[in-house]
């Protein structure tokens, strides 16, 4: 865990008219030379797995080439400046502004050519991920072959593994396809997305979907991806609101330069990793990271704990009236809320009380922190796959113990308001049958219910809990 302490590091304060950010500015560092692939080239990329490359002992070694998700907009604004960015970290008492080098190239994700050719290359060692948790297409432990996207990215890929693609599985598995054509070597996947075995999640939807197109066109092929390619998984934790225009303008205020494409963050950030890494990689625990056997005690505290309690204030807040993070958990019916979610989660974490007591004190802290301003409409998205790994957990877990978990219950009725319209807009691609099941009156807690993991629904106790925190909540 580690929580930089705040420092300006380059001070272009005096300069008259902001320069833009660029590599041809006299202190910004040179561009490391490319060993690592990034899908997502989002904020929370650059607040993260970037950083730590770029603070590591051996960073002048390790270099990005990041694609974005699906727009070109941030390879747009970061192509001009050479792939660098200013990091706000905002402290509750200012910012300190670091400007961040390991990003070397930056390309719109329609740019497959390029990222093909870079999974070529021998050299080129980890490919780390920030897509969203949906862009996995695994459901109930195998992938979703009926997601038009992927039905579209199968036929391409049997007629020619170097097709275009556009969802996650198929990069994946068309870039490792020609590693293995080019004799490029063991690789490692890591992705870096809010999932519990984020690894083992990546590696079913390659193994199916090679499966599938081997009934096409390249044997071989999933053979060689489970001899060659470790895929690695990893607990991340930084709070990385999205960028506004007060951002871009801070970044200014801070380093004297101007910067399209700034990321606000918290002090606090943490990276639990295991893998193999067969081709190597940075040194990221010299910049803090822990490298551990296994990380599923970690990203269960995180999940059920930070996410999941994130989900219920993006749920309940706005039906109090608040839209972002530190206002609703100053108020102090949202906050018992989030406190008797986490009493009922907190029993089936495998970690000594006093751990899991601070780790609740530096979440309020961290929660409270009004430099940061998460948006509840942003953690809002997405909830149907969201709340199966983050809430589902305690719900399961206290009713095996024959408890009635009220606080997990109430982030389920939250979520069912939201689905009926309270609240932010419903941004979730597959939420169209859970908002169907929201709305459909009589049974509708049951069907929701369904829909998260199907045992719920039979467990008349809890159909009868949620419906009483639905009415509760109104
Ligand atoms: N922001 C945070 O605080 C934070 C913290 C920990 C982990 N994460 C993880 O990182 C992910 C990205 O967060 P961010 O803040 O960078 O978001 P972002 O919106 O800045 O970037 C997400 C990127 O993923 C792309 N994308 C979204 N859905 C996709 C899909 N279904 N298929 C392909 N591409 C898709 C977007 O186009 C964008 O390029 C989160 O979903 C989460 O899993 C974020
Ligand atoms: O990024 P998402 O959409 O998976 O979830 C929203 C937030 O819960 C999440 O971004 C947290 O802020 C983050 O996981 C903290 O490390």
């Amino acid at each position: 865990m580690t929580t930089p302490s705040p420092a300006v590091i380059m001070d272009f304060r005096n300069t008259p008219t902001p320069a833009r950010l660029s590599r041809s500015l006299p202190e910004t560092p040179p561009a490391p030379p490319v060993r690592l692939v990034h899908l997502g080239l989002g904020s929370f990329f650059r607040a993260h797995q970037a950083w730590y490359t770029a603070h590591a002992s051996d960073a002048s070694g390790w270099g990005y080439a990041a694609f974005t998700g699906r727009r070109p907009d941030i390879a747009d604004a970061l192509s001009p400046q050479d792939g660098l960015y200013t990091l706000l970290v905002r402290h509750p008492d200012g910012d300190a502004a670091d400007i961040v080098g390991s990003v070397a190239e930056v390309h719109p994700a329609s740019n497959h050519a390029a990222y093909l050719e870079l999974l070529r290359r021998p050299e080129v060692a980890v490919v780390t991920i920030t897509l969203t948790e949906s862009a996995y297409l695994v459901r109930d432990g195998h992938l979703d072959v009926a997601d038009p996207a992927l039905v579209a990215d199968l036929e391409a890929l049997r007629a020619d593994l170097g097709a275009p693609v556009s969802t996650l599985p198929a990069r994946l598995l068309s870039g490792l396809a020609a590693r293995r054509a080019a004799g490029g070597g063991p690789i490692t996947v890591l992705p870096c997305d809010n999932l519990p075995h984020n690894g083992t999640v990546a590696r079913t939807g390659v193994l199916e979907l090679a499966a599938l197109v081997e009934d096409g066109a390249a044997g071989g092929l999933a053979a060689w991806v489970g001899d060659h390619v470790d895929f690695a998984s990893s607990m991340v934790d930084r709070i990385t609101p999205a960028t506004t225009d007060d951002d871009v303008r801070a970044a200014t205020a801070a380093t004297g330069l101007a910067d399209a494409a700034p990321v606000p963050t918290e002090p606090f950030t943490e990276w639990v990793l295991s893998g193999a890494f067969p081709a190597g990689r940075p040194a990221w625990e010299s910049a803090g990271a822990l490298v551990v056997d296994d990380v599923t005690p970690y990203e269960q505290r995180k999940l059920w704990l930070l996410n999941g309690s994130h989900s219920l204030l993006a749920y309940s807040g706005p039906l109090r009236g608040h839209s972002t993070v530190d206002e609703a958990i100053a108020d102090p019916t949202c906050r018992a809320w989030v406190e008797e979610y986490w009493d009922e989660a907190c029993r089936h974490l495998p970690m000594p009380a006093a751990e899991l007591r601070s780790y609740r004190e530096a979440l309020l802290g961290r929660y409270s922190n009004p430099r940061v301003r998460h948006l509840l409409a942003q953690i809002a998205s997405d909830g149907s796959v969201k709340l199966p790994v983050r809430i589902v957990p305690t719900l399961l877990a206290e009713r095996a113990a024959g408890r009635m978990p009220v606080g997990a219950a109430r982030a389920v009725a939250a979520w069912i308001w939201h689905l009926r319209g309270r609240g932010a807009p419903v941004k979730d691609s597959g939420a169209e049958a859970a908002a169907a099941a929201a709305r459909a009156g009589e049974g509708s807690v049951a069907a929701v219910l369904a829909l998260l993991r199907p045992a719920l629904s039979a467990d008349q106790a809890l159909v009868e809990l949620v419906t009483e925190q639905l009415d509760a909540l109104a």
